[in-house]
């Protein structure tokens, strides 16, 4: 069987690139499955494109083959784009999406519905050892609720409503948000995924 290594660590992250290559007859491995024990790629970068870079060429060189990676987080209007690429580490370093989800609220308190503007951004990075590494940007627009609701997905999206839609990304199916989400909008920009199995 065909396989791609994902340089990932979050498990949200895994379920839905194994959902998306599923249907091409490929496994997913993350760095959960097949590297425990490496240290964490430290996102040192000032970008989506950045850390995504860093995390896929790091990992491809200790593995010395392809590599994807995905670095995302929310973008927020009335935060000046907070969290941006600290979005894991939001509420701080043992990155609780819970908390990370109260913080979010209290500091969107004093904003009104039509301010609360943000987008889902993901970018994916693919390194192949030896070869310049390619990018591709995925964005999901839409709003924060004034409350938390449903539980599928993870991350923000109990507090994230798609644009044209009622409800917030947790309370769609896997299928829904895997049809509109920053990450979806990515991976089906991937032209030259075929070279990472
Ligand atoms: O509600 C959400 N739905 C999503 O679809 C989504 N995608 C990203 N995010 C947020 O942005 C951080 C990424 O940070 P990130 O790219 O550094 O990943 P991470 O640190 O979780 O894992 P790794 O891939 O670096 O190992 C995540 O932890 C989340 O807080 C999301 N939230
Ligand atoms: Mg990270």
């Amino acid at each position: 069987m065909k396989e791609i290594i994902i340089a990932t660590r979050n498990k949200g992250k895994v379920n839905e690139f194994i959902d998306f290559f599923k249907p091409y007859g490929i496994k997913v491995q993350s760095l959960l499955e097949i590297a425990e024990q490496l240290p964490d790629v430290e996102e040192t970068g000032d970008s989506f494109a950045e850390n995504a870079t860093l995390k896929a060429e790091q990992i491809a060189e200790l593995l010395n083959r392809p590599v994807l990676a995905d670095d995302s987080g929310l973008v927020v209007d009335a935060l000046h784009g907070a969290p941006g690429i600290y979005s894991a580490r939001y509420a701080g370093e043992e990155k609780s999406d819970e908390a990370n989800n109260q913080k979010l609220l209290k500091n969107l308190q004093e904003v009104p519905q039509d301010k609360r503007t943000a987008r889902f951004v993901c970018v994916l990075a693919i390194a192949v050892p030896g070869e310049e590494t390619t990018l591709y940007r995925g964005v999901c627009e839409g709003k924060i609720a004034l409350n938390p609701k449903g539980t599928n997905g993870f991350g923000y999206d109990p507090l994230f409503i798609p644009n044209g839609y009622q409800q917030t990304m947790a309370e769609l199916s896997s299928a829904e948000k895997n049809q509109i989400s920053h990450r979806s909008n990515a991976i089906k920009q991937l032209k030259n995924w075929e070279k990472l199995t």
